[in-house]
């Protein structure tokens, strides 16, 4: 069986993607989110993206965009993949995908069994489907909260698109997350920092091995 696919989200600066490629990770997030503390302007990603080696995918994530914002990323950033994680429809998704030509993932939050429903019906437009945890109620930010939901949920559950998994993966627990659900690929922000927004290299290596290893796990 092929290695788990790992996903460093909201990397800020060029040392966070030289110790993403070097852990071997698989796919570089970038984040457009003025409120987040990994926020990167266009110009700072477009730096970051350019350092990145053939092989490390380079993921846009977008909350909400307008064609205006995206055709100014798509324009500067060379991307692989665009992540939209806001509450797109279904029809935004898929006009994203048709007018940039690039993969589109989407993420859906899950917190409870009903949120499950959501994910079949993206799957149905997107190329990668995100499964990751509910933010809070009056979070600000939609994603990258560091909290997980109840992996029982999705234990079993296969989509007929790619997937990963996302909320309050760490080092410590992304092994057991991968042998719980049977998931291939997972992404994480927080648990991969030393502080909000400021990735740690040696906390990137640990997650990327243990991910790695995770892959040997029975799954169940
Ligand atoms: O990370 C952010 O700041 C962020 C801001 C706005 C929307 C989404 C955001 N992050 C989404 C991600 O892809 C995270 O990797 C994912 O939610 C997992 O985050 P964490 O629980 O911190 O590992």
């Amino acid at each position: 069986m092929a290695d788990v696919r790992v996903k460093i989200c909201g990397l800020t600066r060029p040392e966070d993607v030289d110790a993403v490629a070097e852990a071997g990770a698989s796919y570089a997030g970038l984040v457009f989110f003025p409120k987040s503390p990994r926020h990167v302007t266009v110009a700072a990603a477009r730096d970051l993206a350019l350092r990145a080696p053939v092989g490390l995918a380079k993921v846009g994530l977008v909350v909400n965009p307008s064609d205006a914002l995206l055709d100014e990323i798509i324009a500067q950033v060379p991307l692989d993949m665009i992540q939209l994680h806001g509450t797109e429809p279904p029809e935004r998704v898929a006009e994203v995908r048709a007018r940039y030509g690039l993969p589109v993932m989407k993420a859906v939050g899950v917190a409870e069994a009903a949120d499950l429903d959501k994910l079949d019906v993206y799957q149905r437009v997107a190329d990668q489907i995100l499964v990751d945890a509910k933010p809070p109620k009056g979070a600000d930010l939609p994603g990258g909260n560091g909290l997980a939901f109840d992996w029982r949920l999705i234990a079993g559950r296969r989509w007929s698109r790619p997937w990963m998994l996302a909320g309050g993966l760490t080092p410590q627990n992304v092994a057991r997350a991968v042998a719980m659900t049977g998931v291939a690929q997972v992404d994480v922000s927080s648990g991969v920092e030393r502080a909000p927004g400021v990735k740690e290299a040696a906390l990137i290596r640990g997650f990327v091995s243990a991910a790695k290893v995770a892959e040997a796990v029975p799954r169940l």
